[in-house]
């Protein structure tokens, strides 16, 4: 097993430039890929997640070109103008990335071909029904290849049929955003009702702003339906430009929220599409000194303090505070996180078995953490059953007095490669 040891740090300080969003990455490509004309993606992500999606577009037909200028991933996509068409049978390997999986799983039903979606083990265990139920009443023709709800997929395109659909978003907002991202191609509007209590909505918010600055804008007629226009596709913006991932930016705001000085990350700020920003506030809440740019978050270290905190709009950096709470005066209790069971791994457990080597009390509810944290954090090896957020927010403990050893730090690799080499350069003894 290979383990990084991280000694002791007393201060974080300095300037991050962020890498590309992996949310705005791979729908960015999926939209380039279908749009009419070229799209010029400025501050691509480099990671195993956008690969899949970049691997799979390219088996499909689509041409992409890479550059790399001052540092900077371009990638000009030649868009198809129509949905895919394939004469031989294509299998997709699309490993552990939501953001692939799901869209094109709804892109390809309406394709022609037939299609083999599969990926990671995990991915056989991360729940795909909410969304192929609604594809099939749509007219789709996709087989579940081993258990009933989950990949792997066997999805034989057809037409669309109808011009209304049900979708229950209670597991994952991805089901949304890839039924929305297909519907334009439908030959009449598409009315969808969103049914069940929905999570992650800033995702949803992402998605209509994304289609909109590629030519579809989606008419809201109240908080749980839609209208999406037959456009019969997307229009090229000529250049798109990824903002910075602001789910990696937690872990240097967290890291000066705990350690002091000052660090700032750039290429995300308070204008962004993301509604993982909203990380910042909720250390502004706990006590750390925030400050907002157009293009950057910086914060300064404050006397934290634990709360009550309901996360279901930022799951992925809700993590970081699970971490974060370590440091903070009194407890912290992390709340409404159901699908963190469904994510890269059952992240509630996870973290509960993780927090509690460091001496932490920890309460695992259903939907919620409850951490107490100890009087001296104990030094931790961590394990981090290959989900990069694991990896990445259990990195904090650098700020802990004996330090950290995180096991399996290459599996950050799925968003965000070099994130350790970054972490280095903010950390000072
Ligand atoms: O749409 C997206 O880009 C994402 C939505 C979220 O998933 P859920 O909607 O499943 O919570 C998030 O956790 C994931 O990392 C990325
Ligand atoms: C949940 C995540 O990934 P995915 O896009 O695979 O759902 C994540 O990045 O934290």
């Amino acid at each position: 097993m290979n383990t990084l040891k991280l000694d002791p740090q007393r201060l974080a300080s300095g300037k991050v430039r962020l890498p590309g969003s992996k949310s705005m990455a791979n729908r960015a490509l999926l939209l380039s890929a279908l749009a009419s004309g070229t799209t010029r993606l400025r501050n691509m992500l480099d990671s195993d997640d956008t690969r899949y999606m970049r691997k799979a577009l390219i088996q499909l037909g689509v041409g992409l070109r890479e550059q790399t200028l001052d540092g900077e991933l371009v990638i000009e996509v030649d868009g198809l103008g129509r949905l895919f068409q394939c004469s031989e049978s294509q299998q997709l390997h699309l490993g552990n990335a939501g953001t692939a999986m799901r869209p094109l799983a709804a892109a390809l039903a309406f394709s022609q071909g037939d299609y083999v979606l599969t990926g990671d083990k995990r991915m056989f265990e991360r729940p795909i029904g909410p969304l192929i139920e609604a594809l099939t009443a749509m007219g789709a023709d996709i087989e579940y290849q081993q258990n009933e709800g989950y990949p792997p997929l066997l999805v034989h395109g057809q037409a669309f049929s109808g011009g209304s659909v049900c979708i229950d978003g209670s597991l994952s907002s991805q089901f949304i955003t890839a039924l929305l991202m297909v519907l334009p191609f439908n030959q009449v509007a598409t009315h969808v009702t969103l049914t069940g209590e929905l999570v992650s909505l800033p995702y949803i918010e992402l998605t209509l702003a994304m289609m909109e600055r590629f030519g579809v804008v989606v008419e809201r007629i109240s908080d749980r339906e839609f209208m999406v226009p037959a456009t019969g596709g997307y229009q090229s913006p000529g250049e798109f430009l990824i903002e910075g991932d602001a789910s990696s930016a937690s872990y240097f705001l967290a890291a000066a929220a705990i350690a002091g000085g000052t660090v700032r990350v750039e290429g995300t700020g308070q204008k962004s599409l993301q509604g993982d920003i909203a990380f910042a506030s909720v250390l502004q809440q706990m006590g750390a000194k925030v400050t907002w740019g157009d293009d950057f978050i910086e914060v300064e270290r404050g006397r934290l303090e634990g709360g009550q905190f309901d996360l279901n709009a930022i799951p992925d950096a809700a993590m970081t505070i699970a971490t974060t709470a370590l440091f903070a005066a009194g407890a912290t209790e992390i709340r409404n996180v159901y699908n963190w069971r469904l994510k890269e791994t059952d992240r509630l457990a996870a973290m509960a078995t993780e927090l509690r080597k460091t001496g932490a009390e920890v309460e695992e509810g259903e939907d919620y953490l409850r951490i107490v944290p100890p009087a001296t954090i104990k030094h931790a090896q961590i394990a981090t059953y290959d989900d990069h957020r694991m990896a990445m927010c259990f990195a904090l403990l650098a700020f802990a007095p004996a330090g950290v050893e995180i096991e399996d730090p290459a599996c950050c690799a799925k968003t965000y490669p070099d994130f350790f080499q970054d972490f280095a350069k903010i950390c000072h003894l």
